[in-house]
């Protein structure tokens, strides 16, 4: 087995007034391809802090970070940019579609930022993407139209638009009932088998069962893998 993602001995600290506040402390991590990782640990360990800083959304302060071997720990922004693009899918607790365009082109946003594809081909993969997570019928749809796990099943057909490998949920069913998390648990057990790596931050010990990797985190180290 590969890795896909290493770290090692990452810091990252916030400013709060003067002072700084030491949020991952020398972290060190080694992510297989095909892994389905649960990142846990208490509220505050530093899991979303992870989660952004692998995915580019935020920075880390030190420490080196490998991706297939190759190391992306300073890249300029518009490299992190197409990074993201063309390696993640996120999801999120919140489902953050745009409200104001329809499921439709919420799912097109990804292919139109990456600017390869015409018309006709965005809309195959749109239809291809909506289709596999059920509700092809929605396509006209506005997000608050729709339920709470179908606005989950759009983030995901979102996520899933540019064919990354790497998938990054924050709490993905954290805003969902106990059977429409199961479902999108199950959804996401299937685009692991079909290869996806996954990396998902949660605090629901009943979705560990799910997982290949636990990494749980306290005070801002790996404090147990499984
Ligand atoms: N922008 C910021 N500025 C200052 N401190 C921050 C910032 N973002 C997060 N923190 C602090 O860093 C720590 C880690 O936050 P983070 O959101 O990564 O934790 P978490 O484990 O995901 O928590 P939760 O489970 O509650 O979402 C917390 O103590 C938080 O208050």
């Amino acid at each position: 087995m590969s890795n896909i993602i290493k770290l090692e001995n990452v810091q990252k600290f916030y400013k709060v007034g003067k002072e700084q506040f030491h949020v991952l402390k020398s972290l060190s991590l080694e992510i297989e391809a095909g892994d389905f990782v649960m990142i846990m640990g208490k509220s505050g360990s530093g899991k979303t802090t992870l989660l952004n800083s692998l995915g580019f959304l935020d920075k880390f302060d030190d420490g080196k970070y490998l991706f297939n071997g190759e190391d992306v720990t300073n890249l300029n922004e518009n490299q992190k940019s197409e990074f993201r693009n063309k390696n993640i899918g996120f999801i999120f607790q919140q489902f953050n579609l745009i409200e104001t365009l329809d499921v439709y082109h919420n799912i097109e946003l990804p292919l139109i930022y990456e600017g390869l594809l015409n018309k006709v081909d965005r809309e195959k993969l749109v239809c291809e993407k909506l289709e596999s997570v059920g509700l092809l019928d929605k396509l006209k749809n506005m997000p608050l139209q729709l339920s709470g796990g179908q606005q989950q099943r759009i983030a995901i057909a979102r996520a899933l638009v540019n064919s990354p490998s790497l998938i990054f949920a924050d709490e993905p069913t954290g805003a969902l009932d106990s059977e429409t998390s199961n479902d999108i648990m199950e959804l996401l057990k299937n685009l692991n088998e079909q290869g996806k790596t996954i990396i998902m931050v949660t605090h629901d010990n009943d979705l560990i069962k799910y997982a290949t990797k636990v990494v749980k985190l306290k005070d801002g180290v790996v404090s147990m893998e499984v």
